[in-house]
């Protein structure tokens, strides 16, 4: 303000234009340049339209109720005005697009006096509020801004930014989505997100990607331009998918009618180049578009994935006999997209069986072809739906009825909940799914295509574990006919007959047997060699030609296929729960920096892989203290011969030391621990009492806090 009264508005934006301009040039790469909108006047929104031709760009949208408020404006209309204006700008100066999720930190409070003027105690109330994803405890407020923020870089920019602390380290999340056989993505509306308040996370179980549907483009309406409230109201939806969802999002725009002459479509292509800036994992793009719509779609792709999409609402007289359908495939593959994806209505069940000779037809071309998803819909086409391989739409319970608003149908008061299921299977939308991912996997089962696998957790001690009943209810959830069950042995042997049912698929491994069960595997993780402990065992049923294992997880496509166990792959995944229960704790004041220190009780593998998940998260200075010294000292030392700082990019290795006794004051050259894991068991082990540790107060003294997780 100042410096523009003393020089004059031109000059002033002269000046800030040149700052700008240099500060572009000067920090052009490993550094994130913020500007606030005030600070962009015209020159300076050129500037950035010319920078976002070869760097990121990003525009940053809030809700207007969180803007109302920080500017503490009261006027609604006036600032709806002007964030439809400055969006319209921002978004021509910028690639990319981050919605800030706001904490409803207000509206979780109001419910509460609410409940409370009803009488409810407060405090019952938060609970049951904590459980709808109410904001988190203070301290921890900008951290899920933080995680989504990270995650959409990740996302959007990834081929020059690697962020090891977001990588899953699943053995499975190492195989794209798209190569992944009989995956389903449940299909949601975004009118039906926009005006329903379902929790985001019971409709996404038992599926792989979420596909939202933009569908305001209805068939009879013309034309219908993006507006900037409805590009914030895309935005603000793909964010809450992001934050409430790990699955990938496949970002679809339903093409309604054609209005702008043939192959253009151009309230169609904003909407498409809309969801792109959001950084979907994949999206798709109408085939009806012309060549040159197409490619300039996919010359702004950025690492989003592109779905050929290609639906005939008009069923071909010959069904997928018809040319145009392998020409869609071929056409979709020449432009560049990298997955195609086919849908014709059904007219008898024979159409079915078309697809599935249409499918082989595909296969059968030369070995450079793209992922193909292909089946019938409407009522008539859902055995193909069950049966198509990759992606396959599908829908929710909670999502019944709401293909039907243009219909006069009710779903009557009382109504059964497979009754309502198929009245909205009645629906006036022809692409709409009609079948639930848990339907979809039942007829995989009982067609014989997939088989039912025996799955167990196996230890000296294992009755007390909560995996079966986890396991088995997510396989109820899944419509998979699997077991999970518990198998208490006192040494390894019983292992073999577990592996020699060729319905074998898979074991949990826990104690004492983590590191013994090394010597029955034929092949480990990168973490479980460096842990030097397996808690995961998977089998492997196909061996290449020349008896290696395979290195490249492929035999992760032979889940859910009977067979004898030819060899054992071993993994470990307790460092990865540990690392993420860390992680989620950590208040960013604690962030991990060079001096932070953590602290492991224990010394079995449980243990181990605490130690292994602080060193993949940089901390350099670990500390063991467990009963039987020497135990601990085999661990230190087990972790201090590796190269520790080849397991993540920062900074120098990590040193691991031990506190021989409980009685000893924290050493102090270093600080005190900010994360704290407990591995002792806290049930009886080969007839050994549970250890009654208490972890001596001295050591949990930390100025700024810290995480206490106990691993039981
Ligand atoms: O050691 C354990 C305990 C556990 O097996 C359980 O069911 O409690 C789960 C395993 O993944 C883990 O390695």
């Amino acid at each position: 303000m100042a410096h523009r009264k003393l020089f004059g508005v031109a000059e002033h934006q002269r000046r800030q234009t040149n700052v700008l301009r240099e500060t572009l040039i000067a920090n052009e790469k490993g550094c994130v340049i913020v500007c606030s909108p005030g600070s962009i006047e015209r020159s300076g929104q050129a500037l950035l339209r010319e920078y976002a031709k070869t760097h990121p760009v990003v525009h940053i949208v809030r809700d207007a109720k969180s803007i109302r408020n920080h500017l503490k404006i009261w006027d609604e209309e006036k600032i709806d005005h002007l964030l439809g204006i400055s969006g319209s700008i921002f978004r021509t100066c910028s690639n990319l697009e981050f919605y800030n999720l706001s904490e409803s930190r207000t509206s979780a409070n109001e419910s509460l006096d609410y409940l409370e003027s009803q009488g409810h105690n407060k405090a019952l109330s938060r609970n049951n509020l904590a459980g709808q994803a109410s904001p988190p405890t203070p301290f921890l407020t900008l951290k899920r801004a933080e995680r989504d923020f990270l995650k959409f870089l990740n996302l959007a920019t990834s081929k020059t930014m690697s962020d090891s602390s977001l990588e899953s380290f699943y053995p499975l999340a190492r195989v794209a989505t798209e190569a992944r056989t009989y995956t389903h993505a449940i299909s949601v509306p975004l009118s039906f997100l926009t005006s329903t308040s379902i929790e985001l996370e019971d409709i996404v179980s038992a599926t792989d990607a979420f596909e939202l549907v933009v569908d305001d483009l209805d068939r009879s309406r013309s034309p219908h331009p993006l507006s900037s409230a409805r590009a914030d109201q895309i935005g603000q939806a793909v964010a809450s998918i992001r934050r409430h969802a790990v699955i990938p999002i496949i970002y679809h725009v339903a093409i309604g009618t054609k209005n702008d002459g043939p192959g253009e479509h151009k309230d169609y292509v904003d909407r498409v180049l809309h969801g792109l800036r959001l950084a979907p994992e994949y999206a798709t793009i109408d085939l009806s578009l012309s060549d040159d719509a197409v490619a300039r779609l996919l010359a702004v792709k950025g690492n989003s994935k592109i779905i050929g999409n290609a639906f005939f609402p008009d069923r071909p007289s010959c069904g997928w006999d018809d040319p145009r359908c392998f020409a869609s495939y071929e056409r979709a593959m020449a432009l560049g997209c990298d997955l195609v994806k086919l849908s014709i209505p059904a007219n008898s069940i024979d159409d079915n069986f078309a697809v599935q000779r249409f499918r082989s037809q595909v296969a059968a071309l030369p070995s450079s072809r793209i992922p193909l998803v292909a089946y019938n819909t409407g009522r008539l086409g859902r055995m193909s739906v069950c049966f198509n391989p990759i992606f396959t739409p599908v829908t929710h319970q909670a999502l019944v009825g709401v293909y039907d608003r243009d219909t006069s149908q009710q779903v009557p008061e009382g109504a059964s909940r497979s009754a309502m299921l198929d009245l909205g299977r009645t629906t006036s939308n022809d692409e709409a799914p009609l079948v639930t991912a848990c339907e979809a996997n039942q007829a995989l089962y009982s067609s014989f295509i997939l088989d039912p696998m025996h799955f167990y957790i196996y230890g000296a001690s294992v009755n007390y574990s909560l995996s079966p009943a986890m396991h088995n209810a997510a396989y109820r959830i899944c419509g998979m006919p699997h077991d999970y069950k518990t198998s208490q042995a006192t040494s390894l042997k019983g292992l073999y007959d577990l592996v020699s049912d060729p319905n074998f698929g898979g074991a949990a491994i826990t104690q004492p047997y983590k590191i013994e069960v090394i010597a029955l595997t034929h092949s480990l993780s990168r973490h479980a060699k460096a842990i030097g402990a397996v808690n995961t065992l998977i089998p492997i049923r196909n061996l290449p030609p020349n008896g290696g294992i395979p290195d490249d997880l492929s035999f992760l496509q032979e889940r859910n296929h009977a067979g004898p166990v030819k060899a054992l792959y071993g993994d470990n995944t307790d460092w990865i729960g540990i690392r993420v229960c860390l992680r989620r704790g950590l208040s960013p004041v604690n962030a991990v920096r060079n001096s932070s220190s953590g602290l492991v009780i224990g010394a079995g593998g449980m243990a181990r892989a605490a130690v292994y998940a602080m060193i993949q998260m940089g901390v350099k200075n670990i500390f063991i203290h467990n009963r039987t010294f020497e135990n601990a000292e085999k661990l230190a030392a087990h972790y201090n011969r590796l190269d520790t700082s080849s397991f993540t990019p920062q900074g120098p290795a990590a040193t691991v030391r031990v506190i021989r006794s409980y009685t000893d004051a924290w050493p102090e050259e270093h600080r005190l621990p900010t994360m704290v894991v407990c591995c002792i068991p806290a049930n009886s082990i080969d007839g050994q009492p549970a250890a009654n540790f208490v972890l001596p107060s001295k050591w949990l003294k930390s100025p700024t806090g810290g995480v206490v997780i106990e691993v039981r």
